[in-house]
Parts: C-alpha cells; sequence; structure tokens
C-alpha cells in the first residue's frame, strides 16, 4: 500500500543539514494498523509527511499502491493525496469559522462531483455519524471539547473515503478517557478496511495497534508485530 525505499532525509538551511531520516526501508500493507513511536526529533514527523506525500525525500523512492511517485508533479501529488489519504493532527487543524458539518465537507470540495453519488452534504452527514457527532452538525468547533474535535478532524480524514489515515498523535491533547475514546474509533476505521499508520508518544495507544515501528536519531530501530488489546 506504501513503501519507502532506501529513504534519506536530510533537511537543509544556509548553515546547518539536519539528517532527519537514514535508511528506511518500510512496506505499510493494505489493512494494517501500524504506529510509529521514538523520542522528540528522532523524525516520526518527517517519516509520516513523506508517506502523506507533503515532503519529499531526499534520496529513495516512496510508492503509492505500487507506484512510485517521487517524480510525480505537485498537481499529481495533490490529486493522489486527495484520493487516497486522510490526515488527522494533534491540533485538530479545524477551521473555526466553519459549522462542523462545513469542515467535514473541506476534502470534498477539492473533487469533481460525481452527480450521481450522494451529495457532498449527505457525505459528511455519513461521516459524522460514523464518529459519533450527528447531533453536533451545526456547532462550531469552538463550542466543542477536544475529543469531539478530534472527531471532526476524524470525519474530515474518512469523508472521501481515503485507502489510508495517517494520524500525528492523534490522543496527544487528550486526556486519557477521550483519547481512549478516539482509539476506540481509529480501530473501528481498521476494522472497516482502512489502513492507518499512527505517530504516538504513548505505549498503551501502541499496544492498541498491529505493528510497532520504532525510530531513533532518524533510523528503524525496530519493527514488531503486536497482539492487540482491543482495549473496548
Ligand atoms: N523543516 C525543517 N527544517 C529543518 N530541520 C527540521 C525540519 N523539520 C524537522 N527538522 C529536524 O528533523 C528532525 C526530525 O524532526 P521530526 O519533526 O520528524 O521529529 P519527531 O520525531 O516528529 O519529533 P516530535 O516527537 O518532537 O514531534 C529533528 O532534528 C528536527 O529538528
Amino acid at each position: 500500500m506504501i513503501a519507502l525505499k532506501n529513504i534519506e532525509k536530510v533537511y537543509r538551511t544556509s548553515t546547518i543539514e539536519t539528517l532527519a531520516l537514514t535508511n528506511i526501508n518500510l512496506t505499510v500493507r493494505a489493512g494494517e494498523f501500524l504506529s510509529i513511536m521514538g523520542p522528540s526529533g528522532c523524525g516520526k514527523s518527517t517519516l509520516l509527511n513523506l508517506m502523506g506525500l507533503l515532503d519529499a525525500p531526499s534520496t529513495g523512492q516512496v510508492e503509492i499502491g505500487g507506484q512510485p511517485v517521487t517524480q510525480y508533479r505537485d498537481v499529481d501529488l495533490a490529486r493522489l493525496r486527495n484520493q487516497k489519504i486522510g490526515f488527522i493532527f494533534q491540533s485538530f487543524h479545524l477551521i473555526n469559522d466553519l459549522s462542523v458539518l462545513d469542515n467535514v465537507e473541506i476534502p470534498l470540495l477539492y473533487r469533481k462531483g460525481d452527480e450521481t453519488g450522494p451529495s457532498r452534504r449527505e457525505l459528511a452527514r455519513q461521516a459524522l455519524e460514523k464518529v459519533g457527532l450527528s447531533n453536533r452538525m451545526k456547532h462550531f468547533p469552538s463550542q466543542l471539547s477536544g475529543g469531539q474535535k478530534q472527531r471532526v478532524a476524524i470525519a474530515r480524514a474518512i469523508v472521501g473515503q481515503p485507502a489510508i489515515i495517517l494520524a500525528d498523535e492523534p490522543t496527544g491533547n487528550l486526556d486519557s478517557a477521550m483519547g481512549n475514546e478516539i482509539m476506540s474509533i481509529l480501530q473501528q476505521l481498521n476494522a472497516d478496511g482502512s489502513t492507518i499508520v499512527m505517530v504516538t508518544h504513548d505505549e498503551s495507544m501502541a499496544k492498541r495497534t498491529h505493528r510497532l515501528v520504532r525510530l531513533f536519531d532518524g533510523a528503524m530501530v525496530g519493527d514488531s508485530l503486536l497482539m492487540v488489546n482491543e482495549g473496548r
């Protein structure tokens, strides 16, 4: 589904070079729920950004669905990203001036309309139902709790039915009860067929995924399959 081959990522400014990732070879298979852990600055977000086609490697190749994409033009990368990938961030990234329903519709605005399928509004409603927020559609983000905001962000990530969900510390800003709720939703999405890659600092969240990749100083230092503790 996503393959990273011989990846190296160097950030260069006029004065400093930072080797953020080195010698990364990692294949995420369809249907997997993979977590990435490691100390601050070890390259976790960089790795997720490369998988999400938000950034390009300095050397090596990124493949999505067997297709090498590193040489794609920006416009083609943007289309592929919109069709295949949903993003969830630690700080939600909702637009405060838009209602919950409007926020969830955003990824669909970049797609050509499918005249025969359900309307954008209907798809957004369905996504909000999946995360249990049907009763908050007219609210604005400032009127929601942190856990509810993250559920809106998840609805926005899944509204276009992407094959892959990338989540960067999705429970990082939440207390443990809300974090557990978000984790249960992600587990359910995975059980329904989504491939998920999640960066986390929390071992108890990582234990609820299928596979744990550990990074240290930009290198992969562990890759293990886990016995899943459903935690539901
Ligand atoms: N845009 C950038 N320009 C220069 N250096 C960067 C840039 N982004 C990240 N880095 C550096 O690359 C390394 C990896 O950063 P990254 O954000 O991927 O780490 P992380 O593991 O996600 O950290 P954290 O857990 O603190 O979020 C760090 O040393 C960081 O300082």
